[in-house]
């Protein structure tokens, strides 16, 4: 787990260090040093490696990541627990110091522009401990206070659906209301960049949805956004553009859309024979009409395929002729899951290991049978 937990007085210490600072006064802001037009940010050669602790050994949570991410864009790390996403936003965010690499934000440096880029930028943390008897209200006021300019703090909670709770006490609110007031936090000093760390994780299907709503609503005006996750159906909803992030590296990177076009094939058929059939080699099936990949599963095979409609015939007609039984077959449309799976062998929402696919349909990596 990565170190986005603070409580109400970190964060208050994070945020009061440019809360003095008017944005007429900022040296920083005669060098023009912020392009509006360059990228909102620029990582190059980014690594970190945790020291050893005790008996632990030093830990390489991010091991050389080149990003880019243009101004306007929503911008999603997706990847399993444990893949450095938390380590590399909080490095964006200026909560981390990096062991190498180049880090700008908006333009500029952490090392040489820390006010002027707190005071543009919004950060929700992955879990967020709020003083329990202050009102929703009082919160958005203390976190305004902060900020040379920015919204109305009723404003903030209006745009996270949470003005009916504006004198409700924190203790009082459910998690998802919990996560929509970090994120009201966030975006009460109107920033051009927003973070969001796992803004969805541990919440209730209906107060995902909600959150998705408020992230949509601020991704259509246009603000830049940065968030983690790893959950291949938020990231396949909200964001423009993705890294997929595993052992600390970008393992691929692109549209959603595209990401799944580079399977080869729109659709996935996962299938599983009668456990008294014996195991067919996947390559048995590399060969039928439409297939681009084959793997094998913790329980049977999945082929990507243009149209399932063209390869199922074909698919049956294969198993009869090997004299095996079908116990099981579904087909799905090739999601971001799919395409973690072809690039590691893994599933990203479990982290399950599958066995052996023969090809992966990206060209990058074709496992062994068995
Ligand atoms: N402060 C720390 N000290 C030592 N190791 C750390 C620290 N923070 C994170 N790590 C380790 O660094 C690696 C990457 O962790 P990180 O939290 O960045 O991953 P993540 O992709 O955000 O995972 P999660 O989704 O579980 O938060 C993990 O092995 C983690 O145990």
């Amino acid at each position: 787990m990565g170190v986005g937990f603070l409580n109400i007085e970190d964060q208050v210490r994070v945020f009061a260090t440019f809360s003095t600072v008017s944005s007429s006064s900022t040296p920083e802001r005669s060098l023009g040093m912020s392009d509006p037009r360059g990228p909102a940010i620029r990582v190059e050669g980014l690594t970190k490696t945790y020291k050893a602790k005790g008996k632990a050994a030093p830990v390489q949570a991010v091991r050389g990541i080149d990003l880019e991410i243009a101004r306007g864009e929503c911008f999603g790390l997706l990847g399993p627990n444990g893949a450095g996403k938390t380590t590399t936003i909080e490095i964006l965010e200026g909560l981390n110091h990096p062991t190498s690499g180049t880090v700008e934000v908006l333009g500029l440096s952490w090392e040489r522009h820390d006010q002027e880029i707190r005071r543009r930028i919004g950060v929700t943390l992955q879990e967020t401990r709020f003083p329990e008897k202050a009102t929703t209200l009082e919160l958005a006021r203390l976190f305004r206070s902060f900020y040379p300019r920015g919204l109305d703090p009723a404003e903030a909670l209006a745009r996270v659906a949470l003005t009916s709770k504006a004198s409700a006490y924190v203790e009082t609110l459910s998690g998802g209301q919990r996560q929509r007031l970090a994120v009201a936090l966030a975006l009460v000093g109107d920033p051009e960049l927003l973070f969001l760390d796992e803004p969805t994780t541990g919440l209730d299907p209906q107060s995902r949805r909600q959150l998705w709503e408020v992230i949509g609503q601020l991704r259509a005006q246009g603000r830049t956004i940065v968030l983690t996750t790893h959950y291949m159906d938020e990231a396949e909803k909200l964001c423009d553009r993705i890294a997929i992030v595993d052992h600390g590296r970008i393992i691929a990177q692109g549209s959603p859309r595209q990401l799944i076009d580079r399977l080869g094939g729109g659709h996935i058929i996962v299938f599983e024979l009668e456990e008294r059939s014996p195991r067919l080699e996947p390559s048995a099936f590399a060969d039928l009409p439409g297939v681009t990949a084959v793997r094998r599963e913790a329980e049977g095979y999945a082929l990507t395929v243009a149209e399932p409609h063209a390869a199922i015939p074909s698919l049956l007609d294969r198993l009869a002729d090997h004299g095996r039984v079908l116990k099981r077959l579904d087909t799905h449309q090739a999601s971001l899951e799919d395409v973690f799976v072809a690039l590691t062998g893994r599933h990203l929402r479990d982290d399950l290991d599958v066995a052996s696919p023969t090809t992966n349909g990206l060209g990058s990596r074709v496992h062994s049978n068995e």
